[in-house]
C-alpha cells in the first residue's frame, strides 16, 4: 500500500506568504486564506491553479439495520434515489448542475438488482445489502478488501478523467447507523455521543438507534482496533468503498472536500487505512449529526459551511465548492500590496 506523502510544505509557507502580501489587510481573508493555502499545498503550486475539475462520486448501499427501526424512511428508497440521481434531479445533481461538477452513482450495496440501470453503475458491486450491524457482520473480510480496491479504483479513474478536487457521496437508508458505530468504533467514544436523528426520527426512535449503536460496538469489541475490520464488524460495503476511495486520492495526491456524516466516517477509516491521508481532506460543512463534527475534530478539520444540511449524497460539500474556488482565486489574482503603494 502506498504511503500517504503530505501537501507541500514548501508550497503552503509560500502561499502564506503571498497571503500575507496581498493588498488586504492582514488576516482580511479570514478562512477563506487559509483555505487558499491550503489548495496551494496539496497542489504544490503558488500561486494555485484554478479548481476547475471538481468531481463526486455517490457510493449506494443498503444496510441491515434499516429493517430494525433505525430510520424515518423505508429502504425502497435507496434504489429510488440511484435512479434519481441518473435522472440529474437529486438534490445533489442540482447544485452539481449549478457548480459543474461531475457526478457518478455507484451500487456497491443496494439490495435491488436495479434492473435497466446502465451496466456500468454496478460495475463494482459487492453484494446486495450489508449485515445487521447489531447482530451480524457487515461484510466478510474479503467483501470489505473488495469494496476498499473498488473505492481505490474509482478514484484512479476519477485522477484519470482530470479531477482536481474529489468529493464522495452517499446514498442509503440506514446509512448513518454504521457511519456513527465506525466514528466511536474509531475514536473509543459511546454510542449516546454520536447517535443522531439521521432523516429526522422522534425520541423513542433515537433511544431505539443508540441501543443498536451500543450494541453493534459491543459485539464487534476489540476487532475495532484494526481498520479492515472495523469495516467489517460494523461498515457496509458503500461505505468502505468510500474509504477506499478517500485513501486513493490521498495517496495520488489529490485533494478531497468531506459532506456530511457518512463521508466523514468514511474519512476517518481512510486516514486509518492510510495513515495522513486527513491532510488531504477539506471539510465542506457540518451536519447536525453529532459523529459528524467529533469525527471531524478529531482530524483538526473546520468545517467551512454551518447550515443545518443533513441530506448526505455529498450535498454539503457540492454547496462548499464556490468558497474553494473563490479561496484559489483570490489568492492567485489578488494584488500584491507592493505592486499598489
Ligand atoms: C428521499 C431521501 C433522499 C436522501 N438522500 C440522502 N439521504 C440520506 O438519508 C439516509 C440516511 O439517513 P438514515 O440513517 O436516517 O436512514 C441515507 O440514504 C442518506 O444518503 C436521503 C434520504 C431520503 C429519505
Ligand atoms: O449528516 C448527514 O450527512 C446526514 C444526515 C441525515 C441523513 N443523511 C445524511
Amino acid at each position: 500500500m502506498p504511503a500517504v506523502t503530505p501537501p507541500s510544505s514548501a508550497a503552503r509557507d509560500e502561499a502564506a506568504t503571498r497571503l500575507a502580501g496581498l493588498a488586504t489587510p492582514a488576516g482580511a481573508l479570514g478562512r477563506l486564506g487559509d483555505l487558499a493555502v491550503w489548495v496551494a499545498a496539496t497542489q504544490g503550486r503558488v500561486p494555485p491553479e484554478p479548481v476547475e475539475r471538481v468531481r463526486a462520486v455517490i457510493f449506494a448501499g443498503d444496510h441491515g439495520v434499516a429493517d430494525h427501526g433505525v430510520s424515518a424512511y423505508p429502504k425502497a428508497v435507496t434504489p429510488a434515489m440511484v435512479r434519481t440521481f441518473l435522472t440529474g434531479r437529486a438534490g445533489v445533481s442540482v447544485l452539481a448542475a449549478q457548480h459543474a461538477v461531475t457526478v457518478r452513482v455507484l451500487d456497491l450495496g443496494v439490495d435491488d438488482d436495479l434492473e435497466g440501470v446502465p451496466a456500468d453503475v454496478q460495475r463494482h458491486k459487492v453484494r446486495r445489502g450489508s449485515g445487521a450491524i447489531h447482530l451480524e457482520d457487515a461484510l466478510t473480510t474479503d467483501e470489505t478488501l473488495a469494496a476498499i480496491a473498488a473505492g481505490r479504483s474509482v478514484a484512479a479513474d476519477e485522477i484519470a478523467a482530470g479531477a482536481q478536487l474529489l468529493i464522495s457521496g452517499d446514498m442509503g437508508i440506514g446509512n448513518t447507523t454504521p457511519a456513527a458505530a465506525l466514528v466511536a468504533a474509531s475514536l473509543g467514544l459511546t454510542a449516546e455521543a454520536v447517535t443522531g436523528r439521521g432523516t429526522g426520527i422522534g425520541d423513542a426512535a433515537l433511544d431505539h438507534k443508540t441501543a443498536v449503536v451500543r450494541q453493534a460496538l459491543a459485539r464487534a469489541g476489540e476487532r475495532v482496533a484494526d481498520p479492515v475490520d472495523t469495516l467489517t464488524s460494523l461498515g457496509s460495503a458503500d461505505i468502505a468503498a468510500s474509504a477506499g476511495f478517500l485513501a486513493g486520492a490521498a495517496e495520488a495526491g489529490v485533494p478531497v472536500l468531506l459532506d456530511g456524516v457518512v463521508a466523514v466516517a468514511a474519512a476517518l477509516l481512510a486516514d486509518r487505512l492510510a495513515p495522513g491521508a486527513a491532510a488531504w481532506f477539506a471539510a465542506g460543512h457540518r451536519s447536525p449529526e453529532p459523529a459528524q463534527g467529533l469525527a471531524l475534530a478529531s482530524m483538526g478539520l473546520q468545517p467551512l459551511l454551518d447550515l443545518g444540511l443533513r441530506l448526505g449524497e455529498g450535498s454539503g460539500a457540492l454547496a462548499a465548492v464556490p468558497l474553494v474556488r473563490s479561496a484559489a482565486l483570490l489568492l492567485a489574482d489578488t494584488a500584491l500590496l507592493s505592486e499598489i503603494l
